[in-house]
């Protein structure tokens, strides 16, 4: 880890020390944390940063509970299952917090492109971008104008109805690897068609990643199409 990854993993440690502590007192913390309530108070304070291992173990450990908890405490499941997941997919900020957990807790391989589906994935995918210093690119359910080229994957539903994404054939190169990120995964058949378009791409798969999996169907069908990790923060 050089200087300048050390000193991120340190700054995200103290966001999720942030967060934990607005619903805490400090004795709180030190009691979720196991960390003297005097340290957590320092970097709390912006003070002092935590030191790299302990930050790793707050960001991997504490990170992902503490965030799959805060999660489930945004997302409001109806009486059929279906999720509203407005309070989460709109927060921009808390997506933030979500991209070093994910990055560093999934066993994914750092991908050249993380690639979602139009609409509700968009800004967990940018999170994640951002956080890997790589590119964003989101598969449409119609064609943008002006690309002249693009990758086409379609499907039938079970439904009976045929969806097709498009993605500008620009948007990854033979023999990038693509992290596939979606805010929720049920059927997987949206997973599905993004896997398609990574291997028509001729692209490698980093990983699979949804915030929420609704039933473990879906994770079950990415399983099946790719070797990589395939993972969800919480599941409904
Ligand atoms: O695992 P699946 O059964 O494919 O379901 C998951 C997909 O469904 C939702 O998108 P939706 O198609 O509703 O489009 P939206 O993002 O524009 O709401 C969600 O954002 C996922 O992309
Ligand atoms: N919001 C949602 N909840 C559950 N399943 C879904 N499939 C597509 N959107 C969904």
């Amino acid at each position: 880890m050089n200087r300048a990854e050390k000193a991120t993993l340190q700054l995200r440690a103290v966001d999720v020390l942030r967060m934990l502590k607005e619903t805490r007192t400090y004795d709180e913390l030190a009691e979720t944390t196991a960390l003297p309530a005097g340290d957590l108070n320092r970097y709390v304070n912006g003070h002092v940063l935590p030191g790299a291992d302990r930050a790793r173990e707050v960001v991997e450990d504490l990170g992902r509970e503490a965030l799959a908890e805060e999660l489930e405490s945004r997302i409001r499941v109806d009486e059929e299952g279906y999720v509203d997941n407005s309070a989460t997919v709109f927060d921009q900020p808390f997506l933030d917090l979500v991209a070093p957990v994910v990055a560093n807790g999934f066993d994914f391989d750092r991908p050249d492109v993380v690639l979602t589906a139009a609409t509700d994935g968009i800004t967990l995918a940018a999170s994640l971008a951002s956080y890997y210093g790589t590119r964003c690119a989101y598969a449409k359910k119609r064609k943008e104008t002006a690309v002249e080229e693009f990758i086409e994957a379609r499907e039938r539903l079970q439904s009976g109805i045929e969806l097709t994404y498009y993605l500008p054939r620009s948007a990854i190169d033979a023999g990038e690897s693509v992290l596939v990120v979606d805010d929720l995964i049920r059927s997987g058949e949206t997973q599905e068609l993004l896997l398609d378009i990574a291997d028509t791409a001729d692209a490698d798969v980093a990983g699979v990643f949804a915030l929420i999996a609704a039933g473990e169907d879906g994770i079950e069908r990415a399983r099946n199409h790719t070797d990589a990790p395939v993972g969800a923060l919480t599941t409904v």
